[in-house]
């Protein structure tokens, strides 16, 4: 059994890997952390987990984590970066669901979360565990920064077209709208049910934190900078992250050949699903699945490419892919514990 530990388990992506994990066959879950409920037993916080985890949330302490086989870090930004050094240290592995070290340029990073990065060394040996993409390098890292709601459905739409070299890469457009959820259980009048409900907002619009994100994969994927111009939405839900893509072709030719040419990416990949050309992917296909969907389109007289691209965000954009880093950096059945299909309605 692989020895787990959780820092921030009070929080949406915190429990939503508790869920996940209480069917996973191989782990036992050894360490849950909140210091504001410290003490509380899981169960009473979370009936929904009653019967499958006895255990009380502690105070993080690093000697405590130190024994556990794998930390996932749960947390705001800034915490897992501090945590980390001692943890690498004693041997354990971490997968990051924060941002702490997803960015390679630490300027950057710093930029955006208004702090000065403390563990450049990390940083840098991070892996950016997009399964998708860098399979091998994760089996063997130590450290695995888990990437962003937003940039996983936007990454995984646009890559087979970068790889391909077949669009402009200085002209992307990823029209994004994530549910509430998106913005974690800390409390804020702009998230409350009467502010949210019946409303429909675009925000971040000339910036977000996670465009630069979405740039260094794009970048390396096209093999040269891209320019991508990203802008989130908050709409009146609760779970789930729609993003439209917008692409243009450099030989409209190339249109007969792409749904078959993102089936071959993507067909050996157990968590993406290409549906057929001109299909309309629902967040609700995806809501508690560690799945993306996506679908491709063309409008009349147009070499522009849409891509439809759904996930949860709080699976495949948080704790299902955390947990798919883990199975693969354990040798593990990539799809463990991870297989249950959306729920539906
Ligand atoms: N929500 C989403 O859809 C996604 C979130 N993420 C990222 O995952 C991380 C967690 O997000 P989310 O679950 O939404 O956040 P929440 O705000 O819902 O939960 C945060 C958790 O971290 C704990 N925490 C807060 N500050 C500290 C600290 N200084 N030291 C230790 N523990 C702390 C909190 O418990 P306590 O204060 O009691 O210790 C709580 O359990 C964030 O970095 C977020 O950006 C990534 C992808 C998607
Ligand atoms: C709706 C909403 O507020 N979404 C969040 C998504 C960010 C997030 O979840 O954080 P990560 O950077 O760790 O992925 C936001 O826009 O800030």
């Amino acid at each position: 059994m692989i020895k787990i530990g959780i820092v921030g388990g009070t929080g949406y992506t915190g429990v939503e890997l508790l869920r996940l994990l209480s069917v996973h066959p191989d782990v036992e879950v050894k360490c849950i952390t909140s210091r504001s409920e410290a003490g509380m037993p899981v169960a009473d916080m979370y009936p929904n987990l009653r019967g499958h985890f006895d255990l009380a949330f502690s105070e993080p302490d690093t000697a405590v984590l130190s024994q556990c086989d794998l930390v996932f870090f749960a947390t705001p930004h800034g915490v897992a970066m501090r945590m980390v050094p001692e943890l690498m240290k004693a041997g354990v592995r971490v997968v990051d669901l924060s941002a702490d070290f997803r960015l390679k340029d630490l300027d950057v990073w710093s930029h955006w979360y208004g702090m000065p990065h403390e563990t450049p060394k990390w940083a840098e040996k991070a892996v950016y565990g997009l399964p998708e993409v860098v399979r091998d390098e994760i089996r063997e890292a130590q450290l695995v920064a888990n990437p962003g709601c937003y940039p996983t459905a936007v990454q995984l739409g646009f890559l087979p077209l970068l790889e391909h070299g077949l669009v402009d890469p200085a002209r992307l457009i990823a029209d994004a709208k994530s549910g509430a959820s998106g913005a974690g259980r800390q409390g804020s009048i702009g998230m409350l049910h009467g502010e949210v409900g019946e409303s429909f907002k675009a925000y971040g619009a000339s910036g977000h934190r996670h465009l630069p994100e979405i740039r260094q994969g794009l970048s390396q994927a096209a093999g040269k900078a891209v320019g991508v111009t990203f802008v989130p939405h908050l709409v009146p839900m609760i779970r789930g992250i729609e993003a439209t893509l917008y692409a243009e072709l450099s030989d409209p030719a190339d249109f007969e050949r792409l749904q078959t040419l993102y089936e071959d990416r993507y067909r050996n990949e157990p968590f993406v699903d290409v549906m057929p050309f001109g299909s309309h992917p629902e967040t609700r296909s995806v809501r508690g699945a560690n799945q993306c969907r996506m679908a491709l389109h063309r409008q009349e007289q147009s070499n522009i490419v849409i891509v439809s691209s759904v996930i949860d965000n709080l699976v495949k954009g948080a704790a299902g892919q955390a947990i798919q880093n883990m199975n693969i950096m354990f040798g593990l059945d990539e799809t463990l514990g991870l297989k249950a299909p959306a729920l539906l309605p």
